[in-house]
Formats: structure tokens, sequence, C-alpha cells
């Protein structure tokens, strides 16, 4: 009996690094987005009132509503609905709440323009721009994180069997050049002309428009494979039917909600540590935003180029656990350093570098372990389950830490707001605060690490069998 085996899409590498690039360039825009106001704080402070407190709370709004069960709606969807829908819903909600965000910084509303004076009539300690800017960014952030987990699981269709982790890691590689991007162009965009706090978002918020579209090309070459696999001719999308039953099985896997545990520990000593370091770096070395902003760009760019070939590393070699503490281990460094140390700019690069090399030891071990763990038909609730948790710190360290910063330094909120020289945050509180969730994070590696041992889950084995 003669037996054809059909070639499939993803069977040429140039058709799956080309759907890699579609996908991964959604979340270069979007990425870009999240962090256009990072270097800014000080700006915001100056032209729309933001005190740290209001800053904390921006950061965190982000997460409000995939905390409050929207990702775990977002998993489900994409585990009934497929990469594809899933994905141009997500671009959509992104570029929509890009522009609510916009519209609620913008002078026209907050010189009263169309819903200025609702958004004044509540909370009248936040200014009426804050709340609209996180309305959107809220709406925003459920478009971001639904099309990080549907690029997770795009990923692992795509490229179950070949480079796996080196796909996450060059996706994410991607990502952080799009922090590397933003936060070279938002300050340099902000001066052009009179300082604007809204000229960097406006052009962002267009960009993303671009990142919906190579999406919408993606989908053409998905649907392509689907048919070729006869998956979608199956069951709609996925191959094995989900049940909403299922995600009891998330909740009761105790090596599974480790490492959650551990990804929203450590995660949340990065990215709200990032919306805060321009300011840290401002205030500690007394430079500019800009300059500040020049230095911690570095970050990204070390994790842009270490996360491929670790990944590329863990696909041929393994040792993921041993990634995971390596990681913990140089942040709470990094940021003990930022805590303790009298700053120099070299000093500062030096503890920008370890830092990136952490951030890209965790990312590059931490997603590839999810497939070992949980079956396929349920990983993209895998990985909602798990952004839910993460979200749950990266909404509230923002918040934690602006607020801790408002109260270690008494006086200083007012200082800045009238322009008086040399007035500046001493950032000791916070950068404290996130060295504790580093050890956190280091003490759970341990343990993850010795359950791998015992049970065999297999997070130090390669992902390539030979
Ligand atoms: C892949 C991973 N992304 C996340 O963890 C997101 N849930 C959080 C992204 C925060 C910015 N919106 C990563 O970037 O390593």
């Amino acid at each position: 009996m003669t037996e054809t085996i059909q070639r499939k899409i993803n069977d040429s590498a140039f058709a799956r690094w080309t759907a890699l690039v579609l996908i991964a360039s959604t979340m270069f825009f979007g990425y870009m987005f999240v962090d256009v106001l990072s270097p800014l704080k000080n700006l915001l402070e100056t032209s729309r009132g933001w005190n740290s407190t209001v800053f904390g709370l921006y950061g965190g709004s982000e997460f409000i509503l995939n905390v409050c069960g929207f990702l775990i709606v977002a998993g489900i969807i994409l585990d009934k609905m497929g990469v594809r829908f899933t994905g141009l819903l997500s671009a959509s909600l992104m570029v929509a709440g890009a522009a609510v965000k916009t519209y609620g910084i913008s002078e026209y509303f907050c010189q009263g323009g169309f819903g200025f004076e609702f958004f004044s009539s509540f909370l009248t300690d936040i200014p009426a721009s804050a709340k609209l800017a996180c309305l959107g960014f809220m709406i925003f952030g459920c478009g971001t994180e639904m099309a990080g987990i549907t690029v997770s699981k795009a990923i692992v269709k795509w490229f179950t069997g070949k480079e796996m982790a080196l796909a996450m890691g060059l996706e994410m590689a991607i990502a952080r050049l799009g922090v590397f991007a933003v936060f070279s162009l938002s300050p340099w965009v902000a001066e052009l002309g009179s300082p604007s706090v809204v000229r960097p978002v406006a052009v962002v918020g267009v960009l993303l428009c671009i990142g919906l579209l190579t999406f919408l090309v993606f989908t053409v070459m998905d649907r392509k494979l689907d048919r070729q696999t006869g998956a979608a001719a199956a069951a709609g999308e996925p191959e094995e039917q989900f049940k909403v039953s299922d995600l009891r099985r998330l909740f009761t896997s105790g090596t599974f909600l480790t490492v959650a545990a551990l990804c929203v520990l450590y995660y949340s000593a990065i990215f709200p540590f990032q919306r805060f370091a321009t300011d840290m770096l401002q205030s500690n070395l007394g430079i500019t935003a800009k300059q500040a902003s020049d230095i911690f760009r570095w970050f990204p760019i070390g994790a842009m180029v270490l996360t491929p070939l670790l990944g590329s590393y863990l696909d041929h070699r393994g040792k993921g656990a041993t990634m995971l503490l390596l990681g913990a281990i140089l942040m709470t460094a990094c940021h003990l350093i930022f805590a303790l140390v009298p700053l120099t700019p070299l000093i500062a690069y030096s503890a920008i570098i370890l830092l990136g090399i952490s951030f890209s030891l965790v990312p590059a071990a931490l997603w590839p372990s999810v497939p070992k763990l949980i079956e396929n038909r349920l990983l993209g609730s895998a990985y909602a389950v798990i952004f839910w948790i993460q979200n749950i710190g990266l909404m509230a360290f923002p918040i934690i830490i602006g607020w801790s910063l408002n109260v270690s330094n008494p006086g200083v909120a007012e200082q800045i707001k009238e322009g008086v020289e040399g007035a500046a945050y001493n950032y000791t509180v916070p950068m404290l605060i996130f060295s504790c969730l580093g050890i956190a994070a280091f003490l759970l590696g341990l343990w993850l690490k010795a359950q791998d041992r015992s049970k065999g889950y297999g997070l130090e084995l390669p992902n390539i069998k030979k």
C-alpha cells in the first residue's frame, strides 16, 4: 500500500518564519503602544497633573478588565474559536483602546471636550484625562493580552516538533525591539515642536493599525494550514473540543500553578519597573527624561539579542528550570543595585545589562515549558490562566509602586509640579519592593526544579528529540 504524505505549509521553513514575522509584527506595535507613555512620566506630571499615584494607577489599568475575568473568557474564546478569529478580535480591541486613550489625553478633551464634564464629576483627585486614558488602556489591555495568548498558541500550532522555543524567543525578541523603539522614539516625538504627550501616543496608535493588517495576512496562511491538516473541516478550528469544565484541571495542577506563581512574581518586577525606570534613572542620576530613556532602552535590546539564542539552546539542550532560577537571581541583583548602590551611569548601564540577560533567561524558558505540562487542546486556556494570574501582579504593582513612591517622598510631587529645581524622587523603597519579588521568584524556582526532578515533567529536557 502506498501512503502519500502531504507536505504542509508549515513544513516550509520560509512559510512558517513568514507567519512568525507577521504575528510578531502585531505584538511589536502592541508593545510599542504599551510603553509609549513610560518615558513621559515627568511631562504627564507637569502638563496633565498626573502625580506618581495617578501614573501608577494608569500603569495598572491596562490589566483591570483582564483580571476581572476577561482573560479567562479570552482563553475560552481562543480554544473554541481558534487563533484567526481571536487574533483579529484582539488586534481590533487594541486599536479601539488606543483611540480612546489618545482622545483622553488630547488637548481637545482636556479643554472641556465631549465627556470631560462627566469624567471630572467622580473621583475628583484623579484628573479626567487620566480616567479616560485608563479606560482606553483597559480596552487596549484586553486586546494585547488576548493577542499574547493567541500568538503563543499560534506558534505552538505552527512550530510543534520544529524550532518552537526559538520561534517563541524570536517573537519575544521582536516585541522587545518594539520597547526599544518606543523608548527611543517617544521622548523624541514628544519634544518635536512644543512638548506634547499626545503626539507620540497618536503616532504609535496609527502603527497599531499596521499590526492589525499583518495579522490579517497571517490568517490567510493559517487558513491554508488548517485546510491541509483537515482540522478546520473536522470541528471548527480546534482539533478536540474544549470544555469549560476542563479549566478545573488547570487550577488543580500544582506544577502548573507553581509556574504561574513564578510568572506573576517575576513579571511584576519587570513590566511595572519598566514603567517607572525612566523616572527612577532621571531622579537618581539627575538627568533628563530623554537621557534616562536612552540608558533604559538597552534593557529590551539585551533581552532581544539573547532570548532567541536561549530559546534555541532550550530546543537542543534543555535546562529550562535552571534558566528560570538564574533569571530570578540576576533580576534580584539588578533591583538591589538600584535600591542600595549610589548610581553612576556606568553602574546604571551594568545593572540594565544584568536585567536584560535575566529577561531573556526567564521568558525563553517559561513559555515553552507550558506545553510540557498541559495538553494541546487546553493550551489556549492554560496560557490565559497564566496570563490572568500574572495580570493580577501587573495590575497591582504599578499601583503599589506609585503609592509607595508618593508616601516615601512627602512633598516631592508638589515641588515637581511647581518646577522646583533639583526636586526628585528617592526610589529606594520601590526598588526594595521589586527586589523582594525577585527573591520570592528565586525560592519558587527552587521548588519547581525539585518538583520537576521528582515528577519528571521534563522541564530540563530539550524540546527537539533526536
Ligand atoms: C510573552 C510575555 N508577555 C506577557 O507576559 C504578557 N502577559 C504581559 C505583557 C505586558 C505588556 N502588555 C513577554 O512579553 O515576555
